[in-house]
């Protein structure tokens, strides 16, 4: 037996790294399951090019829990170590490295969301143990070794019994760490982060098949070759949603469709990503991106890697060069993780596309389950701006689905006006606007659907891009207003009379509310109308879609447009006192109950005048 100092300048590291890692510090197993999983990899290659003629057969991972003796035990059938390796890889290597990794990061550690992932490996056993041991069989002819240490920098080595080759480490848990000991927590752990490790991973037994068929098998807890380490030509539709479901086992709705990553220059990256169903409430997608390093988990907060829009989608991002143990800020700045996200984003778009042009009916059909996302992504990446006009819709409320030039195209005869402005018509509530929008049909107008709560964004960048098109929502201004074109309507009234119904309203009407606008419609048109400004409501909404306070905060002002040529203007100017004034307060919340302004008190007080009329 020998026994040494192992040689660090930090005192006592293990109290520094339980402290330091102290919210994390169930990250240990997977810190040893991946060195298992590491060792045998290795074994694996060196069978492979020939270095060895050990049989390398089907080794698996095994954890175990020995509660009666507070000691968690997990067992590899991989390359193993000989005393020197020991020496070396865990006596220097190991502890140089954890001391190594502490004084670097001590100081960025606070801002991180991921530092302390990765970087500490082996001496991470430390945060739950106070007392560590490895026994050890190379796959050299060489004895087995047992190595053990305290928690101390001092250890002691002495020669084992074990005859496999492989490493068992042991861990004597500590008092403060015994939830270690729990089945439910390490069946919980080892889902988490070792669910699609490349080497099966065995957690005590289970009973298969029925009656006398039942047997005993090993339970193991990982899917060793999960779909994105195939070929997509390996894959179907079936196979790729079977994964969704494998991924998020409490996900019960099926995925719109999934775009399979594969890239290996200039940096390595594999994955797959869902766009899911997008529920109405976003705060409830709780089932994130996951992000792997090797197939191991590493976190589900991949802000920074995947672009902002996209992390509306569900999936897994597995690439051995996403630096992990540094800072958040650092991250955002690396050239290599720029890269990856601009990879992702282009390679959404270019599936979009191809999605599109494959099955054109199929994707207007889903249009309405990734609009939010894709428009989203206009607004924030200019790269997939530049992609997107090639397959973004733009629906009508009839159901027509255009991309903008189609759009262009097939409004530019009937909706251009006077100014050789392209004006167009949009909705952003089919049933709350139905009135306005039977009146832009009616003159032989589409209207667009727009409905997300970004749009005032989108159509305002997209005017800004596109010379002479300009988008209106149609309760903006009376139709004719909206695309003016030159004929003139004539009106009934005379300018006086014009006036004095003006004054009239103005007199009634409040102020500071509505402005009145007294306009020479169709006969038949609707007599009052409120609209309100397409400026004034865009950038209402845009500061309420975020997109700061430049502008102050606007009041509530409408504008209420009066027809002239309707024969309730003539009426209103016919009578006087408080039959007029009946009339034009009837009238008024006609107009307000269309644009569903009349609530509460209001409306209470308007049904029950009307009831009082029919009797
Ligand atoms: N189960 C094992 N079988 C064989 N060798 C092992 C095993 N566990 C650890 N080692 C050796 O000890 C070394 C140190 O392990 P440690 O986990 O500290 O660092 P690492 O795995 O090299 O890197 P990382 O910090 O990313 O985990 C490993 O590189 C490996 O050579």
């Amino acid at each position: 037996m020998t026994s040494g100092k192992i040689n660090v300048t930090v005192e006592n590291i293990f109290p520094l790294i339980k402290k330091f890692l102290y919210s994390d510090h169930e990250i240990f197993l997977r810190e040893l399951v991946s060195n298992a999983t590491d060792a045998t990899l290795k074994l694996k290659h060196l069978c492979s090019i020939g270095e060895t003629n050990v049989e390398f057969g089907n080794p698996k991972i095994e954890v175990r829990i020995d509660k009666e003796n507070k000691k968690l035990h997990i067992i590899d059938q991989g390359l193993g170590m000989t005393a020197d390796e020991v020496e070396k890889y865990i006596n220097q290597v190991a502890f140089s490295g954890a001391e190594e990794f502490l004084e670097k990061y001590k100081d960025s550690a606070k801002d991180s969301g991921i530092i302390g992932h990765f970087g500490l490996g082996f001496y991470s056993a430390f945060m739950v143990a106070d007392k560590v041991e490895i026994i050890t069989k190379s796959y050299k002819d060489e004895p087995a070794v047992h190595w053990t240490c305290d928690g101390s920098p001092e250890f002691t080595l002495e020669k084992a019994d074990k005859t496999d080759r492989g490493t068992e480490i042991i861990l004597n848990i500590a008092e403060d760490s015994l939830e270690f000991l729990e089945e439910y927590k390490i069946n919980e752990l080892l889902t988490k982060y070792n669910k699609f490790m490349p080497v099966p991973i065995k957690f005590g037994t289970k009973t298969e098949g029925e009656g006398d068929d039942k047997v005993e098998v090993d339970n193991i807890i990982n899917n060793p070759n999960p779909a994105w380490t195939k070929q997509p030509s390996e894959l179907t539709d079936e196979d790729y949603k079977k994964f969704y479901h494998e991924l998020y086992p409490m996900q019960f709705e099926e995925p719109l469709f999934n775009i399979h990553l594969n890239v290996d220059y200039p940096f390595n990256l594999t994955g797959i990503l869902y766009f899911p169903k997008l529920s109405a409430d976003l705060q409830l997608q709780k089932d994130k991106i996951q992000l792997y390093q090797n197939q191991v988990f590493v976190t589900d907060n991949v802000e920074g890697i995947v672009p902002e829009f996209l992390t509306m989608l569900k999936g897994v991002i597995d690439s051995p060069d996403i630096p992990l143990n540094v800072s958040r800020s650092y991250l955002q700045a690396d050239g290599n993780v720029k890269k990856i996200s601009n990879y992702i984003t282009r390679k959404v778009a270019d599936k979009l596309k191809s999605l599109f042009n494959e099955n054109r009916e199929d994707f207007e059909q889903k249009w309405n389950d990734i609009k939010m996302v894709l428009e989203y992504g206009m607004l924030s990446e200019p790269k997939f701006y530049e992609k997107a006009g090639s397959f973004v819709l733009y629906p009508t409320t009839d159901d027509k689905f255009y991309t903008l030039e189609e759009l262009k195209e097939a409004l530019k005869d009937k909706q251009t006006d006077k100014d050789g402005k392209l004006v167009v018509l949009y909705t952003s509530n089919k049933e709350a606007q139905h009135s306005y929008i039977e009146q832009a049909k009616a003159k032989g107008y589409e209207v667009v659907l727009l409905d997300s709560p970004i749009v005032s964004h989108l159509i305002q960048k997209l005017e800004m891009d596109n010379e002479n098109l300009t988008f209106a929502r149609v309760d903006a201004d009376f139709i004719d207003n909206l695309i003016k074109k030159d004929d003139n309507t004539i009106s009934k009234l005379s300018e006086e009379e014009q006036t004095k119904l003006k004054e009239t309203l103005e007199n009634i009407v409040p102020k500071q509310t509505y402005t009145i606008q007294t306009e020479a419609l169709d006969s038949n048109a609707a007599p009052f109308m409120i609209t309100q400004p397409e400026f004034m409501r865009r950038m209402k909404e845009m500061q309420a879609a975020g997109g700061g306070n430049m502008f102050g905060n606007f009041p509530e002002m409408y504008n209420l447009v009066v027809n002239t040529n309707s024969e309730l203007a003539t009426s209103i100017l016919q009578t006087e006192g408080e039959k007029q004034t009946a009339l034009i307060n009837q009238a008024l919340d006609l107009a307000k109950l269309s644009q569903g302004l009349l609530k509460g008190e209001a409306l209470t007080a308007f049904i029950k005048r009307n009831f009082e009329n029919i009797k």
